[in-house]
């Protein structure tokens, strides 16, 4: 086998950069590490301002060619690149999980099929993309939507592939061609869908996919005068580097950053619907952007409330993402897990309760790497435990006694911690909803319709679910307002954002025709 190739439980992974159709080796690598328990994945490419300036020039020369491919050749590739994900689902579910430390059932029942779906929605939205026309006192305003040029995508490890094609589908069929950089944390997928694109005919540096750190590779990506477009997702503050570097050559961005989303739970709601809803806010070990980690609930109920969500959470199975049985799989990387064990015990130590989980045995940060254990030190008590799996497991947490002017009510944790806090009013309700910098998403569980329309109307957030949790329509426009986001992808705002925009307006009998 090739020093290039890893293999991850039996699935061969290219671990070069994939730029211009052809796999680019590095002068130097990294090592991913799996969070399941430590083992190395492979010794991946560390990519270069050099791999980067390349990367970008594949894009350019591949773009003419693209931009130019009639609608319904590119839509017929982008479905074939869909057919070629559906056909290694299995596979890129495996090695998504040893990746990212994500449960293989979520990766097999819902994330890999939405990858393909991706694909297969922004080919069909593009077969019937509309070129509308507009007439003004004769003249017609004709409006089409122009390739705009190589798209830089940067993705984070929470949702690796799905991130990467949400953006990278829509590009695409715009007639954009593609630099990926995904998360050092989890770069394999990213490798895999280069060759699936590869198999489905997508031309060469149509695609290109480079691997390596953020500020090593990402950075001069952004930076370079010839990217037409930058779509990120991850960190408020990487958001902002990235803003402020694109500003240099006005390359127009769209950003999707973190989240500190509510949960309203009125006393007119369904409880079990809304604890059912409190409970998924742990899935992904609450490794989520849109989680909605801060739970707010009417007085009446909330005790409750409380104590049902706090028997369920505690309930909650931690251990191998791989076991169809487990709930809660490991936190993506070290640096995670002591980022949520920091959040934690500042909050305890500023007087919250944790209600469950929260306690780090013997004053030890929860887990370890790469034999570490529950945050109490125990096995679940059917055995498949943390401890006994290693790993970078946390456990679920609920968290009472928190100021809403707190840390750990303020900022995003990204780990498997919820806070509780009580409202009297609807006003309260909404206030404390609100009073957050972010503004990604909110969850309502209300029986009154009224209601649900009157509080939605008055929140901060991109998306609102009300009686239900991570319904999605790609459709639907998608992202954060204040600090979680610049811009919307989704539908035709997504062709909105990859494309230029052009209106050409024609005088009326302004043609002198000799023929
Ligand atoms: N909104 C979301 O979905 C996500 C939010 N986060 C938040 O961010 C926190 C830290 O996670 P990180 O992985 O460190 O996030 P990050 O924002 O630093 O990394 C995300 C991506 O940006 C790249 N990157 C980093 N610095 C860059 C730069 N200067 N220029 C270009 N690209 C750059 C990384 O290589 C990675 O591909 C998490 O604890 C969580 O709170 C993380 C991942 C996803
Ligand atoms: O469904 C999407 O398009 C995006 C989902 C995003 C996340 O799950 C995330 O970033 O955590």
């Amino acid at each position: 086998m090739s020093e290039h190739l890893t293999t991850v439980a039996g699935v061969a992974v290219d671990t070069r950069h994939f730029i211009g159709g052809e796999r680019i080796a590095a002068t130097e690598t990294f090592t991913d590490v799996s969070p399941i328990d430590g083992t190395p994945l492979g010794e991946i490419a560390r990519g270069t301002g050099t791999d980067a300036a390349a990367a970008v020039a594949a894009a350019k020369a591949a773009f003419p060619g693209w931009a130019a491919t009639p609608r319904a050749e590119r839509a017929r590739l982008l479905e074939a690149v869909a057919d070629g994900v559906e056909k290694r689902l299995e596979e890129l579910a495996v090695v998504e999980t040893h990746d990212n430390g994500a449960l293989l059932r979520s990766h097999r029942r819902g994330v890999m099929p939405r990858v393909a779906h991706n694909f297969r929605f922004f080919a069909d939205r593009l077969r019937t993309l509309g070129h509308e026309d507009f007439e003004t006192c004769g003249h017609t305003q004709h409006v089409s939507w122009d390739p705009a040029g190589p798209c830089v995508l940067i993705t984070p490890w929470n949702a690796p592939l799905l991130l990467a094609t949400w953006k990278a589908a829509p590009a695409l069929a715009a007639g954009g061609t593609v630099i990926l950089k995904p998360s050092e944390w989890s770069p394999l997928t990213a490798s895999l869908l280069a060759d699936i694109a590869t198999a489905a005919g997508l031309p060469p540096g149509v695609l290109n996919v480079v691997q390596g750190y953020g500020p090593e590779v990402g950075a001069p990506l952004v930076a370079h005068p010839e990217v037409r477009r930058v779509s990120f997702t991850g960190s408020v503050p990487t958001g902002r580097r990235i803003a402020a570097s694109a500003a240099a050559h006005l390359t127009p961005l769209s950003l999707e950053l973190g989240g500190k989303s509510p949960l309203l739970v009125f006393a007119d709601a369904d409880l079990e619907l809304a604890v059912d809803l409190a409970v998924e806010q742990y899935d992904n070990a609450g490794q989520v952007c849109l989680a909605a980690t801060r739970i707010l609930v009417e007085e009446p109920v909330a005790a409750e409330f409380g104590r049902r969500l706090a028997e369920r959470a505690a309930r909650l199975r931690q251990g191998d993402p791989r076991d169809a049985a487990t709930d809660l799989g490991p936190l993506v990387h070290p640096r995670q897990l002591e980022k949520v064990d920091g959040f934690v015990r500042r909050a305890l130590a500023a007087g919250a309760r944790a209600v469950v989980g929260g306690h780090a045995a013997g004053g030890q940060p929860a887990g370890g790497h790469p034999a570490g254990g529950r945050a109490d030190g125990r096995d679940p008590g059917d055995g498949r435990g943390a401890a006994r799996e290693g790993g970078l497991y946390y456990p679920p947490t609920l968290l009472t006694d928190v100021a809403q002017d707190s840390e750990i009510v303020q900022e995003e944790v990204f780990g498997p911690v919820l806070t509780l806090q009580t409202f009297t009013t609807e006003d309260e309700a909404v206030h404390l909803a609100n009073d957050t910098r972010f503004g990604l998403a909110a969850t309502l569980a209300t029986g009154d319709h009224e209601r649900a329309r009157r509080v939605t109307a008055q929140l901060v957030a991109g998306t609102v679910w009300v009686n239900c949790f991570y319904v999605r329509d790609l459709r639907a426009p998608f992202g954060g307002s204040r600090h979680s986001g610049v811009g919307r992808e989704g539908g035709d705002w997504s062709f909105d954002f990859y494309c230029d925009l052009k209106t050409t307006v024609t005088a009326p009998n302004g043609w002198t025709d000799h023929g």
